[in-house]
């Protein structure tokens, strides 16, 4: 069969009548299983937006095999939906989420997926939104495109026996207490206590409905196995629900009859630390448990200073996590507060045009004021290397000593971390 020709593909938005073809090539692209249940297209239907999941087209394709149905077969995919991410200091900004992001192996390093980003950061520069979001699968593959790394990913395995914590404590011992509920109380619950933890949480993202029915069960997907899982909440002395954990057990025995099982936690959040202290605790507390894996949680997380020995909690895996990509210099900036107060004059390098430009903010613990100007730089550097900056995670220091900013004053990198880094770092505790 003749290789199509790269501009014989069309690249565009797809139709509602063409998403089982566009699932299908979706989860070829990730390797799964290509045929998805009708009961999962259909999940993937309801959260159609039109003009929001691109597909590319090749009609030289083979339409029988793999095929589901009729149509031009699909080759490439891509979504976006609106979200919000948590700027330095709490302002939720407007983001354009993109996810499903898959090219099936033939037609790989052809320009498809740089085709769809750039349709779709397009139409998101055109919507107004301030930042692009999303979760990079490997580390090479979305600098090009203007998105920097600017949250990072911590796991821990807590090996219980070591930690020095008295088993025979009652936990919490604080005056608060836990109770397990289920999910139709974590549907009640969860959204409220998520909403204070990302207002105060730099990098954290909005939860929708639908999040939360997956998370429970009340949306169970075949190609995803379901395991119901305990949910734990926490309230302090006041009454009030500061904390939830949504964990799973398994239930391993030694030969020598001693127990060795195995916390796995699903999501953990909680509006402050005696709440975050009380759930790990609780989790290093149950009987029969001798690990507890913590699942994402942020690299400054507090839980292994929780515990009597910080080293009974082993890193297992520390990486970038959420990729962000600034599409509004002016909004971004200003969106944000500051460690101190001072002006910093910044060149921004877009090779995609979206939001090149030098630009003056003038900033400080309450605000910034952010303008286009023509005045000479102190720092030069790439729209992405912007967004690693701006959520407070990275050090301009760092990042000139790497050759990835240039200094046209002397001094200006320590002038941008004073201003631009945070106290704690920046946490997305999500996956889309
Ligand atoms: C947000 C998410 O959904 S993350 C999930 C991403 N998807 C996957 O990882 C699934 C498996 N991989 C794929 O489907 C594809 O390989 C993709 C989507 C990563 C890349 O799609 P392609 O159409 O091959 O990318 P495209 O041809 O536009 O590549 C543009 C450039 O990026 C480079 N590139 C693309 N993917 C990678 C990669 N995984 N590693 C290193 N470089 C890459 C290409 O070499 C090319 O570089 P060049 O311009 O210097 O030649």
């Amino acid at each position: 069969m003749r290789m199509r020709r790269l501009e014989d593909i069309d690249v565009r938005a797809v139709s509602e009548s063409e998403i089982k073809e566009w699932s299908r090539a979706l989860t070829t692209g990730f390797l799964r299983p290509p045929e998805m249940s009708d009961h999962d297209v259909a999940h993937v239907a309801k959260r159609f937006l039109p003009g929001r999941t691109l597909g590319a087209f090749d009609d030289g394709a083979p339409r029988s095999g793999l095929r589901s149905g009729g149509g031009t077969p699909i080759v490439a995919t891509l979504r976006s939906f609106p979200q919000e991410l948590t700027a330095v200091g709490g302002t939720p900004v407007p983001a354009d989420a993109i996810t499903n992001v898959s090219v099936t192996a033939t037609h790989r390093r052809r320009g498809l997926l740089s085709r769809m980003m750039a349709l779709d950061l397009a139409a998101a520069k055109e919507r107004g939104d301030v930042v692009a979001t999303l979760i990079a699968a490997e580390y090479p593959i979305y600098g090009r495109f203007g998105f920097g790394p600017a949250t990072h990913t911590a796991q821990w395995a807590v090996d219980v026996p070591r930690t020095g914590l008295d088993r025979h404590r009652p936990v919490p011992d604080d005056g608060g207490r836990i109770d397990l509920v289920g999910g139709a109380d974590v549907r009640a619950l969860g959204p409220a206590l998520h909403e204070r933890l990302r207002r105060g949480q730099a990098g954290a993202v909005d939860r929708t409905e639908r999040w939360w029915q997956l998370a429970t069960g009340a949306i169970r997907l075949d190609a995803r196995p379901w395991t119901e899982p305990f949910h734990a909440v926490y309230r302090g002395p006041s009454g009030e629900v500061e904390g939830l954990v949504t964990y799973v057990c398994d239930d391993r025995w030694g030969d020598d009859k001693l127990p060795g099982g195995t916390v796995t936690v699903k999501g953990l959040i909680a509006t402050g630390p005696d709440a975050e202290r009380a759930l790990w605790r609780y989790l290093c507390s149950i009987d029969w448990i001798t690990t507890v894996r913590t699942g994402h949680r942020a690299p400054d997380d507090l839980l292994p200073h929780f515990l009597p020995d910080p080293r009974a909690a082993h890193l297992v895996m520390h990486a970038d996590w959420l990729w962000v990509r600034i599409l509004d210099v002016v909004r971004a900036l200003e969106a944000r507060t500051y460690g101190s107060s001072g002006t910093l004059v910044l060149e921004v390098v877009d090779e995609a045009g979206l939001a090149p430009g030098r630009y003056r903010l003038e900033a400080g613990p309450d605000g910034a004021q952010c303008t286009a100007t023509g005045q000479e730089p102190q720092l030069t550097l790439p729209v992405g290397e912007l967004a690693t900056l701006w959520l407070g995670d990275e050090s301009a220091v760092r990042l000139a000593a790497l050759g990835r900013v240039r200094e046209q004053q002397k001094g200006a990198a320590s002038v941008a971390d004073a201003l631009l880094r945070t106290s704690r770092r920046p946490w997305c505790p999500d996956i889309f």
